[in-house]
């Protein structure tokens, strides 16, 4: 009985052909997601172990004849009931729970149990489970990841598995895989060290690949690499999950990182992304150095937020007008978002005015824990900060800096909430009639200040966005509504412009291709609201846009492998976008 075939099928009819360009993207198991073009998939799963199996389950919506076809009679009580009706019962259930981390563990449960309805969950509720997946909840989960763990998620790979990597790439269960997210979890969020218990945020990261853009979840793979954590009280902790030792570095770490990557590359092929996510300043900028024209890798930190702000930033100049070059950026924060953002930043100055990097650089400022990147500081500098040490007197904190350069755009990325204080928002808002306020840090606690920090201490004028969610402000009997300048809004489209057009590597004007589909979404009426960003509710659509413009971008420098490219690539990318809606089985 267990080794019964099952066969899915549409409502549609019973084809048992498979056509059309979504099996060459999605390779030899694609069959088992575009209902509209390959409506069947076999499986092995029936009976009780269908309904553990979490890709096929449908609980109470098995109808009477899939029951009876594939032995789930007396497993179920009598009710059948639609998947909307679950939803809806589901929805109201985890309305009931006060605390955020219990609605995260039932969401993680229901992914475990019962996939299609978690992703209809989610997909449809976008907005109000957002921030329950994802940031901020997800970085609280990860804290407590020991005491809430109760089945395993992705794939651990710790020092133990050296020079078996392969082996243990191959004992996951799916063959065809996509899009990894590997965290070594040193900077998880702005919460740092969380060793092995960042595993949370590939998983989250992972979730948003398929319900925001549309890859299918039996093609992601959620990695966790664990070389140690120097987190002493991780280290004390009986519930802890990782290795107990103190982080390994130099040598050790960096050929169990090339163990990671070749291994990857020789098991699913040259087309898989790796997102690096989550990795500390340093490692983080070698690993992208490193493979990044020799693999398919892509670091979120870096490049995704970084083009998520540039899309925020060029959709605030259409409020504060003006060019990016006749603006003056400040950053709290030099390491991974800072740094990436104020790269690409300069590249977009550089390519719209023909000025050099170096010429664009000269607009932007950055502090680090130690005050302002300055040329005299240059000896002692990392070297991703040394291209933004300008010259400057040294300047040792934010206020003063900011009074002294006068930006018209101030960003925080310093994992360090609270630092945007009154002082700070009054300079801004003293010489820009309406101040571009960015505080990106993760999660909310580490936030540099809240909207309603910064529209009343500039009277209403901050244009403003922040990494993690918050709720609308009123002020001054106005509802103000508060951007997301989160990674989210590009990685997922971004991931999915890669996959269907079988790129081979990431290339910078990706991201800007990236960046301005996601600003190209903002609408009139968005800006008039003082939106700088499309409501996250849109995100399927925006995704597809951001997909379709960077799988052009990517056909354009020939590095697309599937070919001859499709005409119209933002209804292909449509097509190909997971549907988390049940199949019928027969
Ligand atoms: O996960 C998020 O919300 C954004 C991000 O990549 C980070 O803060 O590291
Ligand atoms: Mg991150």
């Amino acid at each position: 009985m267990e080794t019964t075939i099952l066969k899915e099928m549409t409502k549609g009819g019973s084809k048992l052909s498979v056509g059309g360009g979504v099996e060459d993207v999605y390779g030899e198991d694609c069959a088992t997601e575009d209902q509209s073009i390959t409506p069947w998939t076999v499986s092995i799963a029936s009976g009780y172990t269908l309904l553990r199996d979490p890709h096929h389950n449908k609980g109470l919506a098995f109808t009477e004849k899939e029951r009876d076809i594939h032995y789930l009679r007396g497993l179920l009580p009598p009710a059948v009931i639609s998947q909307e009706l679950q939803e809806k019962k589901l929805l109201h259930t985890l309305r009931q729970y006060e605390r955020p981390l219990q609605k995260y563990m039932a969401l993680m449960d229901l992914q475990e149990r019962n996939e299609k309805l978690f992703y209809k969950l989610l997909i449809n509720n976008v907005e109000e489970l957002l921030p329950f997946v994802y940031t901020p909840t997800v970085g609280e989960a990860c804290q407590k990841f020991g005491s809430i763990f109760r089945h395993p998620q992705g794939l651990y790979i710790s020092l133990k598995e050296r020079g078996k990597i392969l082996e243990v790439l191959k004992n996951w269960p799916k063959r065809t895989i996509q899009v990894i997210v590997v965290t070594d979890g040193e900077r998880i969020l702005g919460l740092g060290d969380l060793g092995c218990q960042g595993m949370g945020i590939p998983v989250g990261k992972l979730a948003l690949y398929t319900a925001l853009g549309g890859v299918r979840p039996s093609s992601c793979l959620p990695v966790t690499i664990d070389v140690g954590t120097n987190n002493e009280e991780l280290l004390k902790e009986e519930c802890y999950i990782g290795l107990r030792q103190k982080r390994a570095t130099g040598q050790e770490y960096n050929e169990l990182l090339h163990e990671f990557v070749c291994a990857v590359k020789q098991n699913y092929g040259e087309k898989v992304l790796i997102q690096f996510e989550d990795f500390a300043n340093h490692n983080a900028f070698e690993l992208l150095a490193r493979y990044r024209s020799t693999h398919l890798v892509f670091n979120d930190d870096i490049q995704g937020t970084a083009a998520v702000v540039l899309a925020g930033i060029d959709a605030a100049l259409k409020i504060v007008r003006g060019s990016l070059y006749e603006h003056t950026f400040l950053f709290h924060g030099a390491g991974e978002a800072g740094t990436g953002i104020a790269e690409l930043i300069a590249l977009q100055m550089s390519k719209q005015n023909k000025i050099t990097l170096e010429e664009a650089r000269k607009k932007i400022w950055l502090i680090d824990s130690k005050g302002l990147v300055v040329s005299e500081r240059m000896e002692s500098l990392q070297q991703f900060k040394k291209p933004w040490a300008h010259e400057h007197e040294p300047v040792k904190n934010l206020a003063d800096a900011v009074k002294e350069i006068k930006p018209t755009v101030l960003i925080g990325c310093s994992g360090i909430g609270k630092t945007f204080t009154k002082e700070v928002i009054e300079a801004m808002a003293s010489f820009n009639k309406n101040p571009v306020i960015f505080p990106l840090s993760n999660p909310t606690s580490q936030s540099e200040c809240t909207p309603e920090e910064a529209y009343t201490w500039s009277k209403g004028c901050a244009i403003f966005a922040s990494g993690s969610p918050f709720d609308p402000v009123e002020y001054n009997g106005k509802t103000l509504v508060p951007g997301q300048a989160n990674n989210a809004y590009i990685f997922p489209g971004f991931g999915l412009g890669l996959v269907i057009s079988g790129t081979i590597r990431v290339h910078d004007d990706m991201l800007l291709a990236a960046s301005e589909a996601l600003a190209g979404q903002v609408t009139e009426e968005d800006i008039r609201k003082g939106m700088i960003y499309p409501p996250i509710s849109k995100i399927r659509k925006i995704s597809a846009h951001i997909a379709a413009n960077v799988a052009a971008k990517a056909y354009e420098l020939g590095l697309a492998t599937h070919l001859p490219q499709p005409e119209n690539l933002l209804k292909f990318g449509e097509s190909c976008m997971y549907s988390p809606l049940y199949r019928n089985y027969r």
